[in-house]
């Protein structure tokens, strides 16, 4: 579902839920929700995620802005002939997470007082959660924390122009001392934990955070049913994009 709303001023949509690659959705499937969202005419898009921490300085709990990933995803979202209306063939990955944005978070954090860090997200596949060994890999790697979304998500993203923002929840730690084990219900439990300032942080971060009003252009592409959708959203469209438990 997405979820309309505002905050601030500012128009929000959310997406209750997201697809996995682990569920059996193609890569195109699992980033067909950006594009339509693009399409709407939204200009930011917010990512969060739970993520397995292999940096000794994260704990569970502890909350990291994503500076950048590494995609170790076994198939690319943009495999396939390029469809030039919606971005180019090779897509510059320099800055997939907005600096600006990331500025933004750390400086609000402070504000408010709300431990950040930020590193680097690695995306597998899953849905297994990792051996030992392989948290090891990840660390030598050079990834700060490793999950199963994202990456497909945000690559896409930046095909389309959209300026990212990503948030990751350390919901267990992968390192060989401290690692007893690792569930589902371990990984929603701690992301719960993590929400109120999450939660605080993002909102924030919308409010601050500079939009545009929406250009002629960005409506060309619209069915009449958006067309509708758009002008009731008028100004400002960001996009919220949390797991359900995060709501
Ligand atoms: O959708 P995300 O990446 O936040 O969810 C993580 C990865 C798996 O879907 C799940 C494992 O517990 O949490
Ligand atoms: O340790 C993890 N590994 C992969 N995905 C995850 N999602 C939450 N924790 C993890």
């Amino acid at each position: 579902a997405l979820v309309f709303g505002t905050i601030g001023v500012k128009k929000v949509v959310a997406m209750q839920g997201r697809f996995h690659f682990y569920e059996g959705y193609s890569m195109k499937e699992v980033t067909f929700p950006v594009r339509v969202l693009k399409y709407l005419g939204v200009e930011k898009l917010i990512v969060s995620n739970a993520s397995g921490g292999v940096n000794p300085n994260y704990k569970v709990g502890s909350i990291v802005i994503i500076k950048d990933h590494i995609n170790f995803m076994p198939e690319h979202p943009l495999r396939g002939k390029n469809d030039e209306r919606f971005g180019p063939r090779f897509v510059n990955m320099s800055e997939p997470y907005s600096v600006e944005m990331i500025a933004k978070a750390k400086e609000i954090a402070q504000e408010l007082n709300i431990e950040v860090h930020d590193g680097v997200y690695l995306g597998l596949q899953g849905p297994t959660f990792e051996t030992l060994s392989e948290y090891r890999m990840v660390k030598i790697l050079g990834a700060d924390c490793v999950g199963m979304s994202t990456v497909p998500e945000v690559i896409v993203a930046r095909h389309m122009e959209l300026e990212t923002f990503g948030v990751s929840i350390i919901t267990d730690m992968g390192d060989e001392e401290s690692i007893l084990s690792v569930s589902h219900k371990e990984v929603l439990e701690a992301a719960k934990k993590a929400e109120p300032n999450l939660r605080k942080l993002v909102k924030e971060l919308i409010v601050r955070v500079n939009g545009h009003p929406l250009k002629p252009n960005q409506m060309h592409c619209l069915s009449i049913f958006e067309w509708h959708l758009h002008h009731c959203l008028k100004w400002y469209i960001q996009f919220l994009y949390l797991p359900t438990f995060f709501w």
